[in-house]
């Protein structure tokens, strides 16, 4: 079995506006759905997982309505590795045998990007999505340029991030365990910190997570064509 594990528990404080970011709309629908029905409608998903902010129950009821392939929503956490961990927990006694964990505000997901993910995973290895850098990196003090950093090799680290399920329950509970106050901005990192293989599948700009006011206005004008 494969779920989709979707992080929606998050404040959106960077966006600002009235509204958590996942509930604002985008071509009339919230984000949220938009993002869901990319992983329920995926043939190869048997069942996705929200974790939400206790405060937005009716903004889920609301954004899910007659949605399908939805497992009982559950609460996140402080962190978004909190989210995630409570979501694995929730889903364990379904005992899946693999999980993708992917941010609620990426709703330009791929079909395609699924599966090259899924292709890994059913090698018995785990598979991020991610571009390579284009630009060249400096490193910045005060204003001031101090240096450049060498992008020979790095990549900006998307979601999905998808696992074998024990394999990343595993490291999460490890992570609590051996550095409870890293902050471990995805996924693969937990991976990296418990000693896993995790392979990289290159996605397309096009997943970028809305984070900014600017990533909205790209997003609209995105599905305006
Ligand atoms: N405690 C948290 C924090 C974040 N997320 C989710 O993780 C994804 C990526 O996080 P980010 O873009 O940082 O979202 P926010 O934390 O909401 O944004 P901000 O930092 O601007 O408040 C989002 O779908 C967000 O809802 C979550 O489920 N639980
Ligand atoms: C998980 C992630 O989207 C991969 O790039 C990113 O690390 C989330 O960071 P955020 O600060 O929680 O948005």
């Amino acid at each position: 079995m494969n779920i989709a594990l979707i992080v929606a528990a998050g404040r959106g404080y960077r966006v600002g506006g009235p509204l958590p970011k996942q509930y604002l709309k985008l071509a009339g629908q919230p984000i949220l759905r938009h993002t869901i029905q990319a992983l329920t409608r995926h043939p190869a998903i048997d069942a996705v997982q929200v974790l939400i902010h206790p405060d937005d129950q009716a903004l889920y009821d609301s954004a899910t309505e007659g949605l399908e392939k939805l497992l009982p929503v559950r609460f996140g956490g402080k962190e978004r590795q909190d989210s995630v961990r409570l979501g694995l927990e929730a889903i364990s006694g379904l005992n899946p045998d693999k999980v993708l964990i992917h941010d609620a505000v990426r709703p330009f997901i791929a079909e395609e990007t699924i599966f090259a993910v899924l292709e890994i995973l059913a090698r018995g290895h785990a598979a991020i999505v991610g571009v390579k850098l284009a630009d060249t990196l400096k490193r910045v003090e005060n204003d001031v340029v101090t240096g450049t950093v060498s992008r020979v090799g790095l990549w900006r680290a998307q979601t999905p991030q998808g696992f074998q399920f024990q394999d990343i329950l595993r490291a999460h509970r490890h992570a609590v365990l051996t550095a409870p106050e890293m902050d471990f901005t995805d996924d693969a990192m937990i991976a990296e910190h418990a000693g896993l293989r995790v392979e990289m599948v290159e996605g397309t700009e096009d997943n970028f997570k809305i984070t900014t006011p600017a990533d909205l206005a790209r997003a609209e004008a995105m599905l305006q064509g």
